[in-house]
């Protein structure tokens, strides 16, 4: 198989989504591999690293879209690749379709075979490929809060912990999976009064037990929430209901009981966001204000510190990449379900029920699509 390995271009997207190590990988499996040039720069991987790995560059997306069976990319597919896809060409990246209606009709429209990394699942419910970004986002969460409360950057001012004789920061952490737990243990770190909220009773048992003794876990209601935004300095969305769009946890009129300068950092933004007054922002304009709260949306967190995260990432999506390659994506869907609960839209077909719920669209079992 043609793998290509096109640079991202949403805006400050800094990762790669293939280290020169993994292209090693791929062509000694009996791959090629074609990189657009600079792809990797931004992370650290030089064109030369490429070259001596074994793979052909080339000069535009244009050439990789028209050569590979296999585009892999980090970031969703954006409006000036739509019509470079090609029927029957795999898409295997982060797509989060159902809070993106004009990618998901672009794709119906293209006939690929489009394989989200966000909803490649375990059998135990974990998401392989979202864990490792969802690692570094949870954890940028507590940075990018800690900023935004500093007066210059419209904060209120506190300092997240505190120092001694002087109150602390309170922050809510909504959602205790992956995001929700690393953001709850740098804010723990750095001596906050931290909550965590959860709707999921075992989790949350276990979390009571793990969590160092400033983190407090409580079952997730819009009671709870309503009350303990009030005192928040810091709110984090942290939910996901997996490929599905965001609830919406946090209402314009909890907001306006927030304090002004508070900052909410809805990590959740790339599946449509968990507060209702979130829109996606960029890194380059990261936040606006709303009822006087500091909202903070960045659809590709990682994106900003890509020396880890362009590692972490390409650690965990190696070996579902050589599987596909390997045995095409019907034969790697056939033999692995992790790979088949990935399937978000085939051949003009959505095979994912939450994408297909969030817009209307009639939805296929991708088992229809495999024989
Ligand atoms: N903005 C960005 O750059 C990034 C965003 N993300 C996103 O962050 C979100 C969270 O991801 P993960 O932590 O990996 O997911 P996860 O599946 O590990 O955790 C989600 C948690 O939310 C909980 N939950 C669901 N509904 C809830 C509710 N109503 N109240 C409280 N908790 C609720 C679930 O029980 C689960 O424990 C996802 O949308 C993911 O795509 C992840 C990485 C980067
Ligand atoms: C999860 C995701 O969309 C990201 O890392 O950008």
């Amino acid at each position: 198989m043609i793998v290509g390995i096109p640079k991202e271009i949403k805006s400050a997207e800094n990762r790669v989504c293939m280290t020169p190590a993994g292209v090693e990988v791929m062509i000694k499996s009996g791959h090629e591999v074609l990189v657009e040039k600079s792809a990797g720069a931004a992370s650290g991987f030089a064109d030369d690293a490429y070259i001596r790995a074994g793979a052909d560059m080339v000069d535009t997306p244009k050439q990789i879209y028209a050569g590979a069976d296999m585009i892999m990319h980090v970031k969703e597919p954006l409006p000036p690749e739509y019509d470079l896809i090609r029927e029957g060409q795999i898409i295997f990246t982060y797509l989060h379709l159902a809070a993106d209606e004009l990618q998901t009709r672009a794709l119906i429209k293209s006939k690929a075979v489009c394989i989200a990394y966000e909803t490649i699942q375990k059998a135990d419910g974990t998401l392989p490929l979202l864990t490792p970004m969802s690692e570094v986002a949870g954890r940028m969460a507590i940075q990018e809060s800690a900023r935004f409360l500093e007066m210059t950057h419209g904060g209120h001012g506190i300092l997240l912990g505190g120092v001694p004789g002087v109150e602390l920061a309170t922050v809510v952490v909504i959602g205790g999976g992956v995001v929700g737990v690393n953001a709850a243990k740098m804010a723990c770190g750095l001596g906050a009064k931290v909550y965590l909220l959860d709707l999921n009773l075992d989790r949350l048992r276990y979390l009571s037990d793990v969590m160092p003794a400033n983190c407090f876990t409580l079952m997730s209601s819009p009671a709870t929430i309503r009350k303990l935004v009030k005192k928040a300095d810091v709110v984090i969305g942290a939910v996901l209901i997996p490929g599905a769009k965001a609830p919406k946890l946090v209402t314009r009129d909890m907001l306006k009981t927030m304090k002004t300068g508070s900052v909410l950092v809805d990590v959740a933004i790339d599946q449509g966001g968990c507060f209702e007054t979130s829109k996606a922002t960029t890194h380059g304009d990261p936040t606006f204000v709303v009822e006087g709260v500091v909202h903070y949306c960045v659809a590709n967190m990682p994106g900003a510190v890509a020396k880890t995260s362009t590692l972490a990432l390409t650690n965990a999506t190696l070996p579902y990449a050589l599987q596909i390659a390997n045995q095409g994506w019907k034969g790697a869907m056939q033999a692995n379900e992790e790979i088949k609960r990935g399937a978000n839209v085939i051949n003009g077909k959505v095979t994912y029920k939450a994408v297909a719920e969030a817009f209307g669209l009639g939805y296929t079992s991708v088992d229809e699509l495999l024989n």
